[in-house]
């Protein structure tokens, strides 16, 4: 049988005490996970994973009415966002999130609304720890009306931490199956001290011996519910640190996987300003560029094309040929570039698509509709009057989400300005998709 990892190192150190399992034979690539690829051929057994999601707390440090687990980002509640991250995980067969029963109805909303797969709610405890349990409880067999099968691992995630990633919970779903039971850490941003009683420095900690625990946290379901069900009531009451459990109750020690920055929780309100940020960069990395004229080298449009090529060097400008793949690609920016008519023909049959592809469910979808100023063509008023129909469209399109912005490109005869008209439209697009500020749909910006 094909041993895990590959080459690797011989046997695992002393097993966990409730192991009785399948030893070192680990299930540990993601093919392996979901029961398929070389792994599986080879007759290594994939674990059956289940995830619990602590999302009960008040969020007293972010200092705002609404938990912090609800607190809307691009006007998507933050615990959605974990969701998708541990959603979009083939082998995590169930996720259990444990919320307030003054906030199931509200938890249910969210998982309709943005259609989350494979959750089950519980009630959640008046500590974290407590909360945890109720989840485990949720996933044990041992409890009545248990719907839900007992996995081999479990991973235990904060809700407020939305960027997990798959290879993270690759590793420490592979170490707890290794070692019972393993955890993200970080390097300590700042020292640890140790005040005495009249505010004193004690003793401090030498930084670059300790570290931070983070989540995502893995374990043998068997080794944590055990630890769950021995543990005191001041455990419960006051521990911060699932790993300790494990250790404490059934002498199991972690595996420690370094994770990466974006593990972070988000605590405070600023935390909630800086994954704003971070999902906007992850969004913005791609611009579809759709034209209603045939390819041709020469024509304006082909030139703005070019110029967010080289202007935003970050970002990976196509061509919308073939939307429909596009969009499968979940692309979330659109510039429609409009050189032969000045309506808005194109643009909406480009957002007739994204309503139909429920793309925007997830994310805002910025669509930003080029018009080129050539006084020569159409009178002027005239052409205005078409345009101001973009406040309209705007204001319909926004309630599913899309992002309308209208742009119109001075088209002079002089190269030169030429040049800068299309290098100002070009920073104005990168600004819009950068921002997705919402207060500016509709507007006719002006390069
Ligand atoms: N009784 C509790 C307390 C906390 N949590 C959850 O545990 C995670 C991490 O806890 P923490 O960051 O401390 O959240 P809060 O307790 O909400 O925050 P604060 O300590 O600032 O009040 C969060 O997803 C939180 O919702 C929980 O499920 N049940
Ligand atoms: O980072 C962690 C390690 O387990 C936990 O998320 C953290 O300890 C939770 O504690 P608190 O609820 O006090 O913030």
């Amino acid at each position: 049988m094909e041993s895990w990892p590959p080459g690797g190192s011989g046997p695992a150190e002393a097993g966990p005490r409730l192991r009785g399992l399948r030893g070192a034979d680990l299930a540990a690539s993601a093919s392996l996970l979901s029961g398929a690829g070389a792994g599986a051929e080879a007759g290594c057994s994939a674990p059956a994973v289940a995830a619990v999601l602590p999302a009960g707390g008040s969020g007293e440090r972010m200092g705002v009415p609404t938990p912090k687990q609800f607190c809307p980002i691009l006007e998507r509640p933050l615990i959605s966002y974990t969701l998708q991250a541990l959603e979009r995980v083939s082998w995590i067969k169930d996720i259990v999130v444990a919320v307030t029963g003054e906030n199931m109805e509200a938890m249910k909303c969210i998982i309709q609304r943005y259609q989350h797969k494979g959750i089950s709610l519980v009630e959640s405890g008046v500590t974290r720890h407590r909360s945890i349990f109720n989840g485990l409880k949720a996933l044990a067999e041992d409890q009545p009306n248990c719907r839900l099968s007992k996995p081999e691992v479990v991973i235990i995630h904060d809700a407020v931490r939305p960027f997990v990633e798959e290879d993270v919970l690759l590793k420490v779903v592979t170490a707890a199956k290794e070692h019972g039971a393993a955890g993200a850490i970080r390097p300590l941003v700042s020292t640890v001290i140790s005040p005495s009683v009249d505010g004193c420095l004690d003793h401090s900690l030498e930084r670059a011996r300790h570290r931070a625990s983070e989540m995502p946290q893995a374990f043998l379901f068997d080794v944590i519910y055990e630890a769950y069900q021995q543990c005191s009531d001041y455990d419960l009451e006051f521990g911060t640190e699932c790993l300790h459990l494990a250790l404490k109750y059934c002498h199991i020690k972690a595996k420690l996987i370094e994770g990466s920055p974006d593990l972070w929780k988000v605590t405070y309100k600023r935390d909630l300003y800086a994954a704003e940020s971070i999902i906007k960069e992850r969004i913005s990395q791609q611009i579809c560029v759709v034209m209603d004229a045939k390819e041709d080298e020469e024509h304006v449009g082909h030139r703005l094309e070019e110029m967010l090529k080289n202007e935003l060097n970050h970002v990976k400008v196509t061509s919308g040929r073939d939307l429909q793949q596009i969009i499968l690609e979940q692309c979330y920016n659109f510039v429609c570039v409009n050189v032969m008519t000045s309506d808005f023909e194109e643009t909406q049959k480009l957002l007739n698509m994204l309503e139909e592809s429920n793309l925007s469910i997830l994310y805002p979808v910025v669509v930003i509709s080029v018009q080129f100023l050539d006084y020569e063509s159409v009178p002027f008023g005239q052409k205005m009057e078409n345009l101001m129909q973009i406040r309209e469209f705007a204001k319909e399109v926004k309630k599913t989400n899309i992002l309308l912005y209208g742009l119109l490109v001075y088209y002079p005869q002089d190269e030169q300005k030429l040049q800068e008209s299309l290098r100002q439209g070009a920073t104005i697009i990168a600004a819009l998709i950068k921002e997705r500020n919402s207060g500016l749909i509709g507007q006719l910006l002006v390069a």
